[in-house]
């Protein structure tokens, strides 16, 4: 019999092309190369000097979305770019995918979006394959049962070249979440919480599995929501073993296997999750009944508390410069700090359900005096489907503005921003010191939260704004 592995262990043993040695990283084979205009430019410039072409366009899928306008084009038909350096990157993606026979999802695709939102809504994420691309935030993919990591600009111009990645394998951890989920908390309260325990480098080294009575019951949307963010807690690599849930999510989509080739996919899947007895470097646990709500109230993604509760006292000198730049009070509820801005997108939380999420808590009521809210879907394809529901509707009569999908105020990179000072409540995953503009405090949030703040224009619980079945969903 041969050792118990775990849903790592076999997706990296099925993509060694040559083991790893003590003087070399090992040669992994990629099945996926996700590619988009901010990591890719110097990589296909390093490809031209040196006369390579793509080795697998087939394998290869482009998007636009970091630097992309969310609101339309004007009058004369030009999109307001942000900067010229913004629309160069575009069309310099434009012109290498020509070149080099990639195909990408352009700014006029009904398939456009975030590049973490179309690789699994094209159905092209599946359980099994290796997933790379130049962008931190690739370990979302990893919520089907796939390795998926990202990887720097260099390593981009290896893919593109050869399809394989030098990689050193990371050690193992599995995060349980221990028990139901209460009424009213979501995957992106389970990922704050989680980092909140582990810290921002508490994963640092580590491939990690999520798995747990919890992480079951989250549907593929919630999923990609908690695998998003292990980077946040420094493994650039989450993963959660696939099942019922990922096979109904992908059967039908347009690149997953068709006929009786996704039998046979399905049945190779069943194989992946970790066997029984499969060990890992580190184990921890997490109480999921005891998550509340989060949010976040320092710089760093593992400052975070629940939202009822109070801020608290900075107990070193880092905390004390985050707390300055927060102007949080200590020991005040966090309740008392007025809203500026809300942002609800990014591929932490821009997809459907995350969006029928903050409509409900939207529905009827009015975005506060002085509060901008800003709603951007992930893809084209849920902008779609959030229109044919009436969300959009639900959206600007509260007096929130309906956008164009992209990465938006997530990194500030099109335009859309924050003033400095403001303190802007976002779904997006990282609070950085001026990720959303210069000077902006960041509070990051689940989307029934940021709604709750947008209505309420201080910190404010979503568990008054929801409706007991809104809650149960949640
Ligand atoms: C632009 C890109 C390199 C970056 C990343 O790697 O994550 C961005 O997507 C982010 O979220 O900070
Ligand atoms: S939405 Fe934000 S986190 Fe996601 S890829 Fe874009 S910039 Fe990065």
């Amino acid at each position: 019999m041969s050792a118990p592995r775990s849903l790592f262990d076999k997706l990296w043993d099925t993509h060694v092309v040559v083991p790893e040695s003590e003087d070399a990283p090992a040669i992994l084979f990629i099945d996926l190369h996700l590619v988009h205009e901010v990591t890719s430019p110097q990589a296909f410039a390093v490809l031209e000097e040196r006369g390579l072409s793509v080795r697998r366009p087939d394998l290869t899928q482009a998007t636009l979305d970091h630097s992309t306008p969310t609101l339309p084009a004007g009058a004369d038909g030009r999109l307001p770019y942000a900067t010229e350096a913004a629309e160069k990157q575009v069309h310099q993606l434009e012109a290498n995918c020509a070149k080099y026979g990639i195909d990408l999802l352009g700014l006029d695709d009904a398939r456009r979006g975030i590049v973490h939102v179309i690789g699994p809504e094209m159905g092209l994420t599946q359980p099994g394959k290796t997933i790379v691309c130049g962008d931190s935030h690739t370990s979302t993919h990893g919520a089907f049962g796939a390795l998926a990591f990202g990887i720097g600009t260099t390593e981009v111009g290896h893919v593109l070249a050869t399809q394989c990645v030098l990689q050193r394998k990371p050690k193992s951890m599995r995060i349980t979440f221990e028990g139901a989920l209460s009424p009213g908390v979501g995957a992106k309260d389970m990922a704050l919480a989680m980092i909140a325990q582990i810290g921002a480098d508490g994963g640092q080294g580590y491939a990690v599995e999520f798995a747990g009575e919890a992480v079951e019951a989250l549907s593929m949307e919630g999923r990609m929501t908690l695998c998003n963010m292990a980077i946040e807690a420094g493994a650039r690599v989450g993963m959660i073993a696939p099942d019922e849930t990922t096979f109904a999510y992908l059967e039908g989509r347009e690149r997953a296997p068709q006929g009786e080739d996704w039998d046979a996919a399905v049945a190779r899947w069943r194989e992946l999750p970790s066997d029984p007895e499969a060990s890992f470097d580190t184990e921890v646990t997490v109480d999921a009944a005891a998550i509340r709500p989060m949010i976040t109230y320092g710089v760093s993604p593992d400052a975070a508390a629940p939202v009822t509760g109070n801020a608290p006292a900075p107990a070193n000198d880092s905390e004390r410069e985050a707390a300055e730049y927060m102007r949080f009070a200590a020991d005040r509820p966090f309740a008392e700090a007025k809203v500026d801005r809300v942002f609800i997108g990014s591929c932490t939380n821009s997809r459907l359900s995350d969006l029928r999420e903050a409509a409900e808590v939207m529905r009827g009521r009015t975005v506060a005096d002085g509060v901008t809210a800003l709603i951007v879907p992930g893809s084209e394809a849920i902008r779609q489907q959030a229109e044919a529901e009436g969300l959009d509707a639900v959206f600007t009569q509260a007096g929130a503005e309906w956008r164009l999908p992209g990465c938006s105020m997530c990194i500030a990179m099109n335009g859309d921003q924050g003033a400095p000072g403001e303190l802007v409540v976002s779904t997006s995953n990282r609070n950085f010191v001026g990720r959303q503009g210069k000077g902006v405090r960041t509070v990051l949030a689940g989307p029934a939260t940021a709604a709750a703040c947008a209505i309420a224009g201080h910190i404010a619980d979503p568990s008054q704004y929801m409706s007991t079945e809104a809650r149960d969903a949640a």
